[in-house]
């Protein structure tokens, strides 16, 4: 191989490993500068990530190993490494996906590392014959590849960027696989030297590729989580205040376009003797009783908004203020069949209902005035109530 087939192949070496090295420590800053302490799924990818850093400064250390010539050591060294990198990059793929890795999956992971090992071994020893060693190689680090696409495939949610990545990934790999192989070995016509350094640039190439997907994927799945951490109230697991605003003007524009939209304020009644009286952590589980009891009668296309400590707001498309009343007299009735049973004792949970309809061209804050005041009256009404504000009928 010519003396610049050599240099190019070195310095593409180095490249991978630089930019591998880029890519991990962004990861990891950017880990560290979450908000809180990383949890138990973050460190357990803070781990892996640091695993696969660590293969990838071996496979640069065996390419090292050249000088002193150990050729057969870094040739079954080297493959093990590989597919080593491929199996970490299944087991990422794994805890992304919530999914145990067994003892049986590292059983089958070991014996396939340790007997390929084995093969290569054999090979370059007995007949030192890259043809033989090319397909034995290509068939092994094509498994743990194909195992992780079908992986991907079963869990793949649907328009997950995080999951496309991967997918996109994997089949970048499953090429690359059998042609990087022949463009760096057979076009270079390399000696055993430029072998391992092809062989080394095939294993960092598909490894940075596996690694950069990993990642992106991880980062993808933290900025969901904190964009959504961002609009859900932590105790009861509804939207917010802010997202309720922040998608206010939808409403308003399918108002515009001629639907019906109605707003209910909802609020928990006696919430502050319940609270005196069983202790504030039985407020906390009566709200988040309150708020999936909602979420088992109402459907995706409502909006269930936690709007102050006691108080929900309701947006229901499709209703007048006069439909809400079945929907709501529902509720009230499944409220009275389920009390929360806390520490042993039956906690009666009763509601009072203010409704008011969204008309075009009013403003939303204006609504939930009107909703408000129609609260106000079904509390004076003596509470377990509906109030619609205009009509000012009552259940
Ligand atoms: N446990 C718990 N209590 C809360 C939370 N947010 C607000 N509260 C309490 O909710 C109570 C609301 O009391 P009030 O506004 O007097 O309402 P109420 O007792 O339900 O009376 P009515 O609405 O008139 O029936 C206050 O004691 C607050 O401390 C919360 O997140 N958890």
């Amino acid at each position: 191989m010519a003396g610049a087939d050599i240099g190019s192949l070195q310095s593409s070496i180095l490249f991978s490993v630089l930019v591998l090295f880029i890519a991990t420590t962004a990861y990891l800053l950017f880990i560290r500068s979450l908000p809180g302490q990383p949890n138990a799924h973050q460190r357990r990818a803070l781990k892996l990530f640091s695993w696969f850093f660590l293969t990838e400064f071996l496979a640069y250390l065996v390419y090292c190993l050249r000088f002193i010539d150990l050729y057969l050591f870094s040739v079954v060294f080297n493959n093990m490494l590989y597919l080593c990198g491929v199996y970490l990059f299944y087991c990422g793929i794994r805890l992304r996906y919530q999914l145990e890795i067994s003892l049986r999956v590292i059983g089958w992971i070991a014996l396939h590392v340790l007997g390929l090992a084995a093969a290569m071994f054999w090979f370059t020893a007995v007949y030192n014959e890259i043809f033989i060693r090319l397909p034995l190689a290509l068939g092994s680090f094509c498994i743990p590849v194909l195992i992780t696409f079908s992986l991907i495939r079963q869990q793949q949610r649907p328009g997950n960027l995080g999951d496309r990545v991967l997918l996109l990934c994997t089949v970048a790999a499953l090429l690359l696989i059998p042609l990087l192989y022949p463009i760096f070995g057979y076009l270079l016509k390399p000696d055993q030297q430029g072998q391992l350094m092809v062989m080394t640039l095939v294993t960092l190439t598909l490894e940075t590729l596996c690694i950069g997907g990993l990642a992106i994927s991880y980062i993808y799945d933290l900025i969901d989580k904190l964009r959504s951490d961002a609009n859900t109230d932590k105790l009861t697991q509804s939207s917010n205040r802010r997202y309720f605003f922040k998608v206010a003007p939808l409403f308003q524009q399918r108002v515009g376009a001629g639907e019906n939209i109605s707003l209910v304020l909802l609020d928990i009644d006696h919430f502050k003797q319940l609270n005196d009286r069983y202790g504030h952590q039985a407020g906390d589980a009566v709200l988040r009783h309150f708020a999936a009891l909602l979420r088992q009668l109402l459907s995706n296309t409502d909006l269930i908004v936690r709007y102050g400590g006691e108080e929900f707001l309701l947006v229901l498309p499709g209703y007048t203020p006069a439909q809400t009343l079945p929907l709501l007299q529902q509720f009230q009735a499944l409220l009275r069949q389920s009390p929360l049973l806390y520490e042993g004792e039956e906690l009666a949970v009763r509601a009072s209902y203010g409704v008011a309809a969204l008309h075009a061209g009013q403003d939303i804050d204006h609504c939930v005035h009107r909703a408000d005041l129609a609260l106000y009256q079904a509390k004076a009404n003596g509470r377990d109530t509906v109030v619609l504000d205009s009509l000012g009928a009552t259940s």
